[in-house]
């Protein structure tokens, strides 16, 4: 676990110290959007045009940013058209490598061990967090983005006209909706279970668990009046909801105490969350292996020993009954 500094790695944890005990997350560096014509995107700059076979995705099955892209790679049928790298589960002194294990998928551009070694390839006096995603540009030989909230937009519509499977998870009529949604379930949930597991303080972690379980008990109760979260068709707002859902009960509950309830408490969460993993091959890119194995075995911070714990066991392809709210999933 570390970063690069000037593009030299330095293995060293979060700074919670110099903020109150908080985790403060720090925001992704490389920026730039793949475009249907290459003309620049909403940040950063142009020349990264939508071609099959031009862009390569390091990914990881552990880690719920990643999970996204992986999942959209899935809806919009992008497999022939971006291939992925798969890192290994564990984080150590060498941050997220390529160390061969089941589900692992090598670099095939570079051979690299460690995954700093693309961020050294793109920038040699690179400084900051090497993190996955990671999206490659194998023409201009860089990295277009860093930033899982971003490379899901590009995926959703960027690759429409060169094979893309159809499907528009962030349509413009919805677009209001699912902002305002993403706005409140980003800090509270997808972060904010990191926020209360990386505290360091006591306050720090109430701090998150309050609005946390706030957002859940909200969410149970616009669920059971919806099949999805904006109504019947599934948007991007159900993906980026459901990678932390899918990690809950199996490691948040207790890895990072998130343990006032579970998702199994949520009768409509829950059965959402089934509901979410049976569609199409969404169930493919889930690992709960590789997820357990990331967060017990890496964060020797909170969980020493390394011990990896053995249950809940859940069954995520129970039927889950939600074609009553109607929709099409
Ligand atoms: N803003 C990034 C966050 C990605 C992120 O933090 N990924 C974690 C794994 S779950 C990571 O790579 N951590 C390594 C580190 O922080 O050094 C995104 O959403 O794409």
């Amino acid at each position: 676990m570390g970063l690069l500094v000037d593009g030299v790695w330095r293995d060293q944890w979060y700074d919670t110290q110099s903020h109150g005990g908080r985790f403060e997350r720090d925001a992704a560096k490389f920026r730039n959007w793949i475009t249907p014509d290459g003309a620049p995107g909403p940040s950063g700059r142009g020349g990264f045009k939508a071609e099959p076979g031009r862009y390569h995705l390091y990914a990881a099955y552990f880690c719920p940013w990643a999970h996204r892209t992986l999942i959209f790679r899935e809806l919009k049928g992008l497999a022939p058209l971006i291939d992925v790298s798969i890192v290994n589960w564990l984080m150590r002194e060498n941050g997220i490598t390529f160390a061969p294990a089941d589900g692992v998928i090598g670099d095939p551009l570079f051979g690299a061990r460690n995954l700093y070694e693309i961020y050294q390839a793109a920038d040699p006096a690179y400084s900051g967090r090497v993190t996955v995603p990671t999206l490659w540009d194998k023409e201009t030989k860089t990295i277009v983005s860093t930033e899982s909230s971003e490379i899901i937009r590009m995926f959703n519509s960027a690759f429409d006209g060169v094979g893309a499977a159809a499907g528009d998870y962030y349509p413009p009529e919805l677009r209001d909706e699912i902002d305002a949604l993403n706005a409140r379930i980003y800090p509270t949930v997808n972060n904010g279970v990191y926020r209360a597991g990386f505290a360091t303080t006591q306050a720090a972690y109430e701090e998150a668990i309050g609005p946390l379980f706030e957002t859940l008990d909200y969410l149970e109760a616009l669920l059971a009046e919806r099949r999805y979260l904006c109504g019947e068709q599934m948007t991007e707002a159900d993906i980026r909801l459901l990678t932390t859902l899918l990690r809950f009960d199996i490691v948040y509950v207790g890895h990072f105490k998130c343990n006032v309830r579970r998702i199994a408490d949520y009768p409509n969460l829950w059965a959402y969350v089934r509901d979410l993993y049976q569609t199409g091959t969404i169930a493919n890119t889930f690992r709960p292996d590789h997820i357990k194995g990331h967060y017990y075995q890496s964060h020797l911070q909170i969980n020493p020993t390394g011990i990896v714990s053995v249950g809940p066991s859940i069954d995520f392809s129970a039927p889950h009954d939600r074609a009553r709210l109607g929709g099409s999933g």
